[in-house]
C-alpha cells in the first residue's frame, strides 16, 4: 500500500518562533487552525496536519529529489507514468531504466494512479523535463489541489512559449498558487550516493522558500534560499547551453586555455541576459549561475557537455539526439534562447553580445560546425571585457 508509511517526522523549525503562518503552505490551512494552534505545541510533536510530498516524474533528478525528502522521514510518493515502473519501484527499489545501480530510501513509494499521489501532497516537486512540461501538466493538472505549493527542479526555456519554467507553471496551474524553484550544481546521482551537494531554492515567497529548504536539508544536501527566481531561473537554462559548448571544447581536442576561456566568457553572457531580465548579479554569481556552470562544464556527468562532445567529434545534431536516451535540455533551450533574446532584449547585433549563446544555436540548427563557431570566437574585434552594461 503506497500510504503505509510511517508518521512523518517533519516539523519546521521556525514553526515555535512565527505565528500560524507555517500553515500559509498547507493545503488545509483554511482548517481550524486556531482550535491546535501550533504555536503551543512543543517542537517535536508533530504539526496537525501530516506532510507528505509528491514527486512528478520519475527520471533521474525525480528519483533523487524523493531520496532527499524520504531520507528526511517525509512521505514521498513518486508519480511515474506506468504501473510496471511501479511496481518494480516498490518492490526491487529501483527504477527499471533510470540509475538503475542505485537502491532508493525503501518509504519512496511509486504510483501511476495521478489521484492517488496528487489528491493530499502537501508539496509537489515537479522533475519533468521543459518541453514536455505543458503537455504533462494538462494530464495532471485536476487532480493537483487548489493550494499546494509547486517546487519546480526543470531548468530551461519552452520553445513553444519562450517562457521559463514559472511561466509555463502559472499558466498551467494557476497564478494563485505559490511556486518555488530548485537549482544549481546537483547531480542526481552524487544526490544518490549521499555525496555533499548545495542548492538555492528561490520563490517570491521567501516563507514557501523557507519550508521547503527546512524540509530537505540535511546533512548530504545543504539549501540556501533567494527571491530571485528570474536569476535562477536564467542560471539554469543558459549553464546548459555553455556546457555544450564546453563539451564541443573538450571534443575538438581544445585545452585549458580555451576551456576556461569560453566558460569564463559564458558566464558573462549569462551575466549580461541576467541583468538585462531584472536579475540579481550575486544570483548570477552564485550557485544557480556560475556554481552550476562548473559544475556542468568540468564534471563527468553532464548529458549536455556530452551532447557537446559528440558534436565536437563530429556527429550530427540528429544522430545525437536519436541515441540519447535521457534528456539534454540545453539542446531545445539554446534555440529557444536565441528566440527569447531576439523578442525582449532591445539592442543592434544581438548575436555579437551573445557569441556563445548564439554560435550554439548556430551548431545545433546545423548551421555551423563546431570548428567555425570555434574560429568565429577568436576572431572576435579587439573590445573592453565588460559583463555589465545592458548592451
Ligand atoms: N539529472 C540531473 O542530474 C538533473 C536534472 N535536472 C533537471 O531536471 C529535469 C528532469 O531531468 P531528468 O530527471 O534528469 O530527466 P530524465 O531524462 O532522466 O527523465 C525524464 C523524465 O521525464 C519523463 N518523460 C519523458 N518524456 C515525457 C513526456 N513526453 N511526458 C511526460 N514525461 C516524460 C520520463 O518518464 C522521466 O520521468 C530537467 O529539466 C533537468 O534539466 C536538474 C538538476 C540535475
Ligand atoms: O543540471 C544538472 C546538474 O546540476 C544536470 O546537468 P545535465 O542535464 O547536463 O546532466
Amino acid at each position: 500500500d503506497v500510504y503505509n508509511v510511517a508518521a512523518f517526522s517533519f516539523v519546521p523549525s521556525r514553526v515555535s518562533t512565527r505565528d500560524d503562518r507555517s500553515l500559509l503552505h498547507n493545503p488545509r490551512r483554511s482548517a481550524p487552525a486556531k482550535s491546535h494552534s501550533i504555536l503551543s505545541m512543543k517542537a517535536t510533536s508533530p504539526p496537525p496536519y501530516p506532510v507528505r510530498v509528491t514527486v512528478m516524474g520519475g527520471g533521474n533528478f525525480g528519483l533523487a529529489l524523493a531520496s532527499v525528502v524520504a531520507k528526511r522521514g517525509v512521505p514521498v510518493t513518486l508519480l511515474v507514468r506506468t504501473e510496471e515502473v511501479a511496481e518494480e519501484i516498490n518492490e526491487n527499489h529501483r527504477h527499471p531504466r533510470y540509475m538503475t545501480d542505485i537502491a532508493l530510501p525503501r518509504t519512496v513509494r511509486a504510483t501511476a494512479n495521478k489521484k492517488t499521489a496528487l489528491s493530499d501532497a502537501t508539496y509537489i516537486i515537479h522533475a519533468v523535463p521543459v518541453q514536455y512540461t505543458r503537455e504533462y501538466l494538462a494530464t495532471v493538472k485536476d487532480e493537483i489541489p487548489a493550494n499546494v505549493p509547486i517546487l519546480s527542479a526543470s531548468k530551461g526555456i519552452e520553445t513553444s512559449s519562450l517562457g521559463f519554467m514559472a511561466d509555463i507553471l502559472k499558466e498551467c496551474l494557476g497564478e494563485d498558487r505559490s511556486y518555488a524553484f530548485l537549482s544549481g550544481p546537483s547531480f542526481a546521482r552524487e544526490i544518490c550516493e549521499g555525496v555533499a551537494t548545495a542548492v538555492v531554492i528561490a520563490s517570491e515567497d521567501l516563507m514557501l522558500a523557507d519550508d521547503l529548504a527546512e524540509l530537505m536539508a540535511g546533512e548530504d544536501f545543504a539549501v540556501f534560499t533567494s527571491r530571485d527566481v528570474i536569476g535562477v531561473e536564467v542560471g539554469g537554462a543558459v549553464k546548459n547551453v555553455i556546457a555544450i559548448a564546453a563539451g564541443m571544447c573538450e571534443g575538438l581536442g581544445l585545452g585549458t586555455n580555451a576551456m576556461s576561456g569560453l566558460v569564463t566568457r559564458g558566464c558573462g553572457e549569462m551575466r549580461r541576459l541576467g541583468i538585462y531580465l531584472g536579475a540579481r548579479p550575486s544570483t548570477i554569481s552564485g550557485l544557480s549561475g556560475v556554481g552550476d556552470t562548473f559544475g556542468t562544464c568540468f564534471g563527468p556527468l553532464s548529458r549536455n557537455r556530452q551532447f557537446g562532445y559528440r558534436l565536437g567529434k563530429g556527429e550530427t545534431p540528429e544522430e545525437i539526439r536519436a541515441s540519447m536516451t535521457e534528456v539534454a535540455e540545453g539542446v531545445d533551450t539554446s534555440i529557444a534562447l536565441v528566440k527569447m533574446i531576439k523578442k525582449r532584449c532591445k539592442g543592434y547585433r544581438l548575436d555579437l553580445k551573445y557569441p556563445i549563446l548564439f554560435g550554439v544555436a548556430e551548431i545545433i540548427e546545423g548551421n555551423m560546425k563546431p570548428l567555425e563557431g570555434l574560429k568565429g570566437l577568436m576572431n572576435f574585434p579587439t573590445r573592453m571585457e565588460n559583463y555589465d552594461e545592458r548592451f
